[in-house]
């Protein structure tokens, strides 16, 4: 079991207080979605869960144990992140790239045993780039990219994966492809967290959305309760409107709102 919670939760970065009193219980086997506004918080939230940012104020528990006070490797085994817009610095093969996957194991990427090669393959075909393994991971295109750090970070087998706009950079297809492998994984156990602007997106594969508001958490519930028009209205600035379909929603934003 791998449950994060922030507990009052404030992070202040230099003059902004970009989280302010955040209480939230995230669960294994759910994939969860963060949306908000541009600023509103989203990957200083998510840099926290993953411990990577000192709370001014409360604190971050994995299984009841603050993350930052985690040594890093076992943070690291614990706890899959994956930052906004990733770069490969190396022209290492993309087999090499996802292969650093399994360092927080100690199995160095040129000599995995059977198990890291297993994680790494089972990546590499899980976001759809089979046949790209020995391509330089810097020849690639920025979608391409964005699906081979996704694998590095699949390849951990960490119980918790956060992913920061994981489908920023994606066409359509692949965009439902990389939602599929997300849900999937949760649906295998582990725990998701994705930061996501397409609503739309977001109610059809989220099992729960967290909407975050200038650094406050305005609410955290299934995607039907929490995309409503006034909430949209409220959070977004957007006049939208809910089109009801089979088996889902769709997310139509009219036209901005007149700022308050
Ligand atoms: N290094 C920093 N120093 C000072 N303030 C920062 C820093 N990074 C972010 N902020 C501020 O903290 C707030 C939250 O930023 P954050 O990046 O978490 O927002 P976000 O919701 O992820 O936004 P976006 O949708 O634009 O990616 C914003 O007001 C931002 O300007």
């Amino acid at each position: 079991m791998s449950t994060l919670s922030a507990r009052s939760l404030s992070v202040r970065l230099g003059r902004n207080q970009a989280l302010s009193g955040i209480d939230l219980t995230l669960t294994p086997g759910r994939f969860t979605v963060i949306v908000g506004p541009n600023g509103a918080g989203k990957s200083t939230l998510l840099r926290a869960l993953a411990g990577l940012v000192e709370p001014t104020a409360g604190s971050v528990l994995l299984d009841g144990r603050p993350v930052g006070r985690m040594r890093s490797a076992e943070r690291a085994r614990a706890i899959a992140y994956l930052s906004q817009g990733g770069q490969v610095a190396w022209p290492l093969t993309v087999a090499s790239v996802v292969a650093l996957g399994r360092l927080p194991h100690g199995e160095a990427p040129d000599a995995l045993p059977p198990s890291g090669s297993e994680a790494v393959g089972t990546a590499i075909a899980a976001v759809g780039l089979g046949g790209y393994e020995d391509r330089p991971a810097t020849e690639l295109s920025g979608g391409e990219r964005a699906r081979v750090l996704l694998a590095r970070a699949l390849a951990t087998k960490a119980p918790v994966l956060l992913v920061d706009e994981p489908i920023a950079a994606l066409d359509p297809r692949h965009e439902l492809v990389v939602l599929e492998v997300l849900k999937a994984h949760a649906q295998a156990g582990a725990l998701v967290v994705a930061i996501m602007h397409n609503l739309t997106l977001a109610a059809r594969f989220a099992d729960e959305i967290v909407l975050l508001d200038r650094g406050h958490l305005q609410a955290h519930a299934r995607p039907s309760e929490v995309l409503t028009e006034a909430r949209l209205a409220q959070s977004f600035g957007i006049a939208a409107h809910i089109a009801h379909e089979a088996g889902g929603f769709v997310v139509v934003a009219d036209r901005p709102l007149p700022q308050a």
